[in-house]
């Protein structure tokens, strides 16, 4: 469904005799429809940079992506928003809740992109399929009258993880969807997004910093590091024996209850 070639994104160097960064460095993978892939690496790795150029927001530097098919690589940013992919695509943001516009009560916020992205009109249908979202995302009626700022962290990821299902796509670009969550709320929203995947035959291009997210959610995955792959392949084999120096790294980083290296004596 989504393949992703050799791409590539600069950003050009602020002030005098600044350097351009290379923020994504020749990443290629491929994701199958229904497929789950998880990519990890260290703040400012260029996860979110990769995240970003499949989903079409930013223009890409070099290299290819095509999904279903078409090249949608080759489309810009503002073309893209009248593309069919559009609505197949859905990019759910880090920290969805400080994303909802605040004068938009959560029914309003969702029947928008059912509106925008799907296409209906009549008021009652689009007010039916509000409720059939809310109940796939287990947000409460009584909920959906409530502006942002009167929805809990946990709320308000429901209510984006609803906008991004509103217009039926095949792939979620998740960046960091639980980063701004605490524990028990994120172990709440991640088993909602499992459920979710098999329930709607969803692909997930999950970024993480978090290789133990990865592990629980994705099949497959790519370790990033400075913009480039230093690991990639099934998630299971990555984590059980990986090649890399890094991929090592990052493992051993991982706290371990059982765990004596990071015990205190204190
Ligand atoms: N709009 C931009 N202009 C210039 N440089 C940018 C821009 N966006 C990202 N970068 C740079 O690109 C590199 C990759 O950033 P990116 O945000 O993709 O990393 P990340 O792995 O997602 O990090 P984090 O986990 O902290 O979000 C960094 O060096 C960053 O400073």
């Amino acid at each position: 469904m989504l393949k992703v070639s050799r791409l590539t994104k600069s950003f050009k160097g602020r002030g005098w005799r600044a350097n351009d960064v290379l923020a994504v460095d020749d990443v290629s993978f491929e994701l199958a429809r229904g497929g789950s892939l998880g990519v990890v690496g260290e703040s400012g790795s260029g996860k979110s940079t990769l995240a970003r150029m499949v989903s079409r927001l930013i223009e890409i530097t070099g290299g290819g992506i095509e999904f279903d098919g078409s090249d949608i690589g080759a489309v810009s940013p503002s073309s893209f928003v009248r593309r069919p992919e559009r609505r197949k695509i859905q990019h759910v943001f880090q920290d969805t809740g400080e994303n909802l516009t605040p004068h938009l009560t959560a029914r309003a916020a969702i029947a928008d992109p059912i509106r925008r992205l799907a296409g209906l009109t009549d008021e009652r249908q689009i007010r039916h399929k509000v409720d059939t979202l809310a109940t796939s995302v287990a947000l409460s009626p009584e909920l959906l009258n409530r502006y942002p700022h009167q929805l809990s962290g946990g709320q308000k990821a429901r209510v984006g993880i609803a906008r991004a299902l509103a217009s039926a796509p095949d792939l979620l670009i998740l960046d960091e969807p639980t980063a701004a969550l605490d524990v028990s709320v994120q172990a709440a929203i991640l088993k909602l997004l499992h459920h979710l995947r098999s329930e709607f035959g969803l692909a997930y291009l999950f970024i993480s910093h978090d290789i133990e997210v990865v592990r629980l959610m994705c099949e497959d995955v790519i370790i990033m590091r400075l913009g480039r792959v230093v690991e990639q392949g099934p998630t299971r084999q990555i984590l059980e024996s990986p090649q890399s120096d890094y991929g090592r790294a990052l493992l051993e980083a991982v706290p371990r209850l059982n765990d004596r290296r990071h015990a205190s004596s204190a």
